[in-house]
């Protein structure tokens, strides 16, 4: 049903997000909050309270859309926070501002974690990546700005070989890259000096939540010797897990996983597409954020730190 509160923009962007034409915690973060500043521009309201309900309920549209990366509801959360003022037009110019202000924020922050990461690297490193991050794609390409040299096993990452993606990026950055399906990942950690990837959300205890099969690659990582590290900027950390509350791990359709034909020609089978995995913290060696880096365990104090407020939910109806 259209909500005629809603600028076109808005329903859009949410109908990428939910099918991941817009995909990858940063990318929704920055994809949200720049339908909220179109919603602010385009949408026509006749009083300040007609204009703050609808981009709340522009917001909860958004909010719908996947539920696993924190960074959705943290950008719609620190937008919404900062919408103020007595008329239509200067709630109009707080949104626009905060939105630029967030975008710009996340933009900074991948790049200096970029940094922090790079210093991880050194020259003649491989590194192995699973799925695509743009926070983790930061790092190795600051460590080849700093005139290091480092190639990649990249693991393709079914059922949507976001791997594809990073590897197509990691050439352009002058990155040698090998491509492996992800069940020869354990083989090639023999030839990796280190693991690296992105996060979807961090929680209070220092589990990575990021792309299935992220955890298992930990485990066999640490098997091997391999240190791993997450790239994860500070809108990664999921402040309701603050108060006792888990991660919901995205279910996808079952024909990512399988084609329907195919499916018929075996039978009957059940088929599962959890999108996402916990890595204990145990298995993380750190957590590169803008900050610095830090040992999962200790993420928590950043956390309170950043998020200490709680998780409400500016969205919800008055
Ligand atoms: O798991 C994924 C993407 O999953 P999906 O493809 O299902 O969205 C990425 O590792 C994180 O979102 C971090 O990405 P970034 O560092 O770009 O925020």
């Amino acid at each position: 049903m259209t909500d005629h509160r809603l600028a076109p923009d808005v329903e859009e962007t949410a109908e990428a997000i939910a099918s991941m034409e817009i995909r990858g915690a940063a990318t929704i973060a920055a994809g949200a909050a720049e339908a909220l500043a179109t919603q602010a521009r385009e949408i026509d309201a006749d009083s300040p309270e007609a204009f703050r309900a609808s981009m709340r309920a522009a917001a909860r549209t958004l909010r719908e859309t996947r539920p696993t990366a924190v960074s959705l509801p943290n950008a719609l959360r620190y937008v919404l926070r900062r919408m103020d003022g007595r008329s239509v037009d200067a709630l109009r110019g707080s949104v626009t501002d905060a939105v630029e202000e967030f975008v710009a924020q996340l933009d900074r922050a991948q790049e200096d974690l970029g940094r922090v990461g790079a210093n991880r690297l050194a020259d003649g490193d491989t590194v192995m990546t699973h799925c695509h991050s743009t926070d983790a794609l930061a790092c190795i390409e600051a460590a080849v700005e700093q005139g290091k040299e480092i190639e990649a096993i990249v693991k393709e990452t079914r059922p949507r070989n976001q791997g594809h993606i990073t590897a197509e990026q990691l050439r352009e950055a002058g990155v040698p890259v090998t491509l492996i399906v992800d069940s020869a990942a354990r083989r090639y950690l023999n030839e990796a000096d280190h693991v690296l990837v992105g996060a979807d959300s961090i929680a209070a205890d220092g589990g990575v939540i990021n792309k299935i099969g992220t955890s298992g690659l930990a485990v066999n990582a640490r098997e091997r010797g391999v240190p791993i590290m997450t790239a994860a900027q500070t809108i990664k950390l999921h402040p309701e897990t603050l108060t006792g509350h888990t991660v919901e791990i995205e279910t996808r359709a079952e024909d990512e996983v399988i084609d329907r034909k195919t499916r018929e020609g075996i039978g009957e089978i059940a088929v599962e597409n959890p999108a996402f995995d916990v890595t204990p913290p145990r298995y993380m060696d750190a957590i590169v954020t803008e900050h610095g880096q830090f040992p999962p365990e200790s993420i928590v104090t950043l956390m309170r730190e950043l998020f200490g407020e709680g998780a409400a939910e500016p969205w919800a109806e008055p």
